[in-house]
Order: C-alpha cells, then sequence, then structure tokens
C-alpha cells in the first residue's frame, strides 16, 4: 500500500535526520515504528503525510509511493485526499471550538456528505464519549479524550491509511490500553495504520509488524514477536528466553 525507498530527510541546512530509509506498509495491517527519542519516528511521518516543509523539513533524495501514486512532493491536502491522514504528535485539537465543531472540520475531506454522515457515525460508536459531550469545549477534555477526539477528527474524512503519532504519550495505563484496542478495531474496520510509539510494549501488542529506528536508520524490522525479542536484547539485555512478559518493562 505504502512503500518508502532510500528516504533522506534533512532540517535546514545541517540535520539530517533520515539517513535511507526503506518501508513497507500493507493494506491490512498495524505497522509500529518503534525507536527511542530523536530517532527519526515523527520525521518519517511527516515525510509520509507531507508536512516536512511545515517544520522546515525536505526530502533529499528517496522516494514514497502510495499505491501507484508518487506522494512525496505532494500538498497534505493532496495526500489527504489520496487516504493518508495523520494524527500529530501532541493532538492538535482546536481547544475553543468544540468536539462536533473539531469533527466537522476533519469532515472537510470526506468525499461526499453521505460519506461524512457514515464517517461520523463510525467515530461516535468507537468513541460513545465524544458524542456525549458534543457541545463541550474540546480544551475542557482529559488527555484521553482529546486523544479520541483526536483520531476521531482524523477518521471523520474516511481514510484508508491513518498515521498515529505517539497517541499514548501522557496517558495514564488504563487509557493507553484503550487507545490499543481501538487501534485493532479502527485495523479491523478496514483501515490500516502506522503506530508510532515509544511504548514498545504497547505498540507490539496492537501492531502485527514493527520497524526499529535508530538514529535515521532502520535498526531491524519483522513481525512483531520477533521485534519484541530484538528490543528486548539491544535496548534492555534481557535474552528472549527470559523474557516472560512485555508488560513488564512497559
Ligand atoms: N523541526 C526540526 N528542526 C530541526 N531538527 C529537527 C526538527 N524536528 C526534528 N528534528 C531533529 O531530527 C531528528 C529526528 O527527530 P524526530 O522528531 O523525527 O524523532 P522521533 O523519533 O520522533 O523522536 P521523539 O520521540 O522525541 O519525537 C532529531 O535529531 C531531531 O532533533
Amino acid at each position: 500500500m505504502l512503500t518508502v525507498r532510500n528516504l533522506r530527510v534533512r532540517y535546514g541546512r545541517s540535520v539530517t535526520a533520515l539517513h535511507g530509509v526503506d518501508l513497507d506498509v500493507p493494506g491490512d495491517g498495524v505497522l509500529a515504528v518503534l525507536g527511542t527519542n530523536g530517532a527519526g519516528k515523527s520525521t518519517l511521518l511527516r515525510a509520509i503525510s507531507g508536512t516536512l516543509r511545515l517544520h522546515r523539513g525536505s526530502v533529499l533524495a528517496g522516494t514514497v509511493h502510495y499505491g501507484s501514486a508518487r506522494t512525496d512532493g505532494l500538498d497534505p491536502a493532496e495526500i489527504v485526499r489520496l487516504g493518508v491522514v495523520g494524527v500529530p504528535e501532541g493532538r492538535q485539537i482546536f481547544g475553543r471550538m468544540t468536539v462536533a465543531e473539531n469533527l466537522r472540520a476533519g469532515g472537510v475531506a470526506a468525499r461526499s456528505a453521505a460519506d461524512r454522515a457514515a464517517a461520523g457515525q463510525r467515530v461516535h460508536a468507537l468513541f460513545p464519549v465524544l458524542a456525549d459531550r458534543a457541545s463541550q469545549k474540546a480544551g475542557l477534555l482529559s488527555g484521553g479524550e482529546q486523544q479520541m477526539l483526536a483520531i476521531g477528527r482524523a477518521l471523520m474524512s474516511g481514510p484508508k491509511l491513518l498515521l498515529l503519532d505517539e497517541p499514548s504519550l501522557g496517558l495514564a495505563p488504563k487509557m493507553v490500553e484503550r487507545i490499543g484496542e481501538t487501534i485493532r478495531e479502527i485495523h479491523a474496520q478496514g483501515t490500516a495504520v502506522v503506530l508510532v510509539e515509544q511504548n514498545a510494549a504497547m505498540a507490539l501488542e496492537v501492531a502485527d509488524r514493527a520497524v526499529v529506528l535508530n538514529v535515521g536508520t532502520v535498526a531491524a524490522s519483522g513481525p512483531s514477536a520477533e521485534i519484541a525479542d530484538h528490543v528486548h536484547h539491544h535496548y534492555l539485555g534481557v535474552p528472549a528466553h527470559e523474557r516472560r512478559s512485555l508488560a513488564r518493562w512497559s
């Protein structure tokens, strides 16, 4: 579905954040992108969603294809119209607007009024609290509810591929679990997901496959179970046979 080849990205004149990254996102799965601070995870999502320029970044080399369409070089709005929609780190909801207005803003990119109505029903079924709080100012929601709204807003345009940047950031464990379950549900409804996370335990439970970025290069990629062993071995020094459960180090 999405193919990234030899992607090199730079910010300004001196910071090279990605040094030739390859990535394949299947149309029917959840792919986790893991890595420590500064590994290049957000940069990779920005390159896919066409938002690098908003951060003074640029693609130095390489390509991004979505299906047969080459998308590096396209505007963010064109990429959304193709069906690729991102939820940036920090949620960035419109705090002074109501929950309903935030969702309507996400629905602007929907193809038709009928699609918009169906997307609205899907979002309210996934997150009933957003229907209950429709007329409340979004800035008054809890952190977890704001994350639900950010995901809900992205779903309003009916994406085929959803890009999530650290949805668990700053949330209590129960809410992280809830967000993880919702990602599986979104996937089961037919939307592929790229999930950038520092919470490797949650991400590896939710995703089918994972890649590990390390200082702008792909250090490992494969099925989630294999990557869980890699993460234990390389980052925690725990051999696979001594590993009991991901939850122990979450
Ligand atoms: N707007 C920017 N201008 C200059 N350098 C940047 C910018 N954004 C990111 N970088 C640099 O690019 C590199 C990759 O950053 P990126 O935010 O993609 O990493 P990350 O893996 O998402 O980390 P984090 O989890 O901390 O967000 C880092 O060295 C970072 O300092």
